[in-house]
């Protein structure tokens, strides 16, 4: 009924009932009416008063963040739009927008602002920034860049935040101890030989793109250290597995980069989340058979432990993978789900082969570049290992100590992750600004290791920055390809002893000419920096004087 008429009946039942006309029954349905249409206005009224107060609310305290954000330095913006035509570029262009900006910024200011649409962001390059955002225990949440990346890898180690990250991170440290990487020496070696056997056939002198053989090798690895499998990438580079976890990869950073198919509706419009669930598919289903497979290993072996037998599992030493430590995990630990310790598996997987496969090949690049540097590699090399074949101890990677600064200094000039981000769910001071909650602020890791203060003549490959008496002077967030704070990469050690092992391989055996110049190379940098065109060398083996 509609309101007027309602007021009309409620006021024809009280002059109804005064008059008697009516009975009473008929008289009091039409004043409680009346009531009705009152209470309903006051009811639409506190709504409307209440909508626009939160309304008022909520855009006072976006206009005093937009107030704060506006006070730092930063180019001119549009509404809505902020700064996105700026960055309207092909998507194989923006590293070098973002990193152009970082540049010449750095010139006048520590950090800058920009509007990635209506959403504010920092960029911050100096090391006392830096030191303020990556060691507070504050700001530890990750942008919402990283959401893309759930489908796959859930919330585990990498995309969690609050106090599941907490648990998760104090749950798997002990995973990285010196004695159980220890163990993988094994693994790092095998597998390294396995890609020497694939380069014998390439070193002969003429150009070859040498990633994707580093790459196999250091997803091959990854698998078996983490899972316990070994999928043989290097020998089956077509296998559903190994095609999935790279066109995953590459979705999710075609997907970072186009805001149009961010939302999950549009990603499903234009046709990208079919694949994407295809490719989840055959990612998690291998992870859970793998996690089933190991969980019945896992309890033989507990079984063959309690008789006293000889630990031997298929014929072989049991080595613990990763995913063995979390088995043992939920064993004690009932909050700890198979999907739990799949987001755990997964995350490994995509932290731990690509990040490496990146580093190991802008060390060769460099030392492909650098003749004289790379001699002084060898000899190193030469001194430990003579001409013997021998796999690589513990003992030789202590030893290896030019070698590893070369790792070092390649990782500063071509940090395998360029650019790292968090959200703000506290306000930050940062060298002097307060950069309000909400804000994403982002270090760009690329442009902090090039500065001229820390880093003299920064573009100069120099591994002996990595001296002691160097790395003393210097700012200690002054380098961080490995993040720095309590939300650091944890796999780093295990990281710098494979890259130590793998390219100590190809070092030992071969001599390498890169064919690209610092001056023509293109970088493209979205998840990972990687060359664009791959990473042509030559190969020659080192018996073989040119
Ligand atoms: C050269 C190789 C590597 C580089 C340069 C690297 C770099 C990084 C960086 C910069 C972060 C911080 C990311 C952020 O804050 O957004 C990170 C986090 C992480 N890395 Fe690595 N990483 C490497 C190898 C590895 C390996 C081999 C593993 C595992 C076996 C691994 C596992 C992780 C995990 C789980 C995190 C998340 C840690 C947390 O949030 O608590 N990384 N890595």
């Amino acid at each position: 009924m509609s309101r007027s008429l309602l007021c009309a009946c409620s006021s024809f039942g009280l002059q109804a009932l005064i008059s008697g006309h009516l009975t009473d029954q008929r008289a009091m349905a039409l004043l409680l009416g009346r009531e009705f249409v009152w209470w309903s206005s006051l009811a639409s009224y506190s709504l409307a008063t209440a909508c626009l107060a939160l309304f008022l609310a909520w855009f006072f305290k976006r206009q005093h963040k937009v107030w704060l954000i506006e006070k730092l330095p930063g180019p001119r913006s549009l509404p809505i739009l902020g700064n996105a035509l700026d960055v309207n570029v092909a998507p194989r262009d923006v590293f070098q927008v973002v990193v152009g900006g970082a540049y010449m910024w750095s010139f006048r200011t520590p950090l800058f602002r920009v509007w990635a649409g209506p959403f504010p962001l920092v960029q911050l390059f100096n090391c006392s920034g830096v030191e303020v955002l990556l060691s507070s225990p504050k700001h530890l949440d990750k942008s919402r860049d990283y959401s893309f990346l759930h489908p796959w890898l859930g919330t585990g180690l990498l995309t969690s935040t609050g106090s599941k990250w907490h648990s998760r991170r104090k749950m798997l440290t002990p995973a990285f101890h010196f004695k159980i990487l220890e163990d993988f020496v094994e693994v790092f070696n095998s597998q390294s030989h396995k890609m020497l056997d694939k380069l014998k056939g390439k070193a002969d002198g003429k150009p070859f793109d040498i990633f994707p053989f580093i790459t196999l090798c250091t997803l091959d690895i990854i698998c078996e250290t983490a899972m316990g499998i070994n999928i043989n990438a290097q020998d089956n580079s077509d296998s559903e597995y190994v095609n999935a976890v790279y066109r995953i990869g590459a979705l999710v950073q075609y997907r970072q980069t186009r805001p149009w198919i961010q939302p999950d509706f549009l990603f499903k419009l234009f046709g990208y989340a079919k694949l994407h669930d295809e490719y989840l598919r055959v990612l998690h289903s291998f992870s859970y058979s793998a996690i089933e497979n190991r969980r019945r290993e896992y309890q033989l072996a507990k079984v063959k432990a309690k008789e006293n037998v000889e630990e031997e599992v298929i014929g072989k030493k049991r080595r613990l993978a990763f995913l063995d430590l979390l088995l043992n995990y939920s064993e004690t630990q009932t909050s700890l789900s198979t999907e739990d310790i799949r987001e755990e598996v997964d995350t490994f997987m995509f932290e731990g082969h690509d990040t490496t496969a990146a580093a190991l090949n802008w060390s060769l690049y460099l030392l492909g570049c650098h003749p004289e540097i790379q001699a002084k590699v060898h000899e190193e090399l030469d001194s430990l290992f003579g001409d013997s074949d021998r796999p690589v101890t513990m003992g030789d990677l202590r030893e290896m100590k030019y070698t590893e600064n070369c790792i070092k200094e390649a990782l500063r000039l071509f940090p395998s992750v360029p650019f790292l981000a968090r959200e703000l769910r506290e306000e930050a001071v940062i060298n002097n600004y307060r950069i309000p909650v909400g804000t994403t602020v982002m270090v760009v890791t690329y442009r902090l290791h090039r500065d001229p203060e820390q880093f003299p003549e920064p573009e100069t490959f120099d591994p002996d920055r990595f001296l002691p008496e160097n790395v003393a002077k210097r700012h200690p967030y002054s380098y961080v390809p490995f993040s720095a704070g309590p939300r650091n990469c944890i796999g780093q050690k295990f990281a710098l002893m494979e890259e130590k092992i793998v390219l100590s391989s190809i070092m030992r055996h071969f001599r390498v000419e890169s064919t690209t110049r610092r001056e023509d190379l293109r970088i493209l940098g979205e998840l990972i920096l990687r060359p664009e065109n791959g990473n042509m060398v030559k190969l020659w083996p080192r018996s073989v004087k040119v």
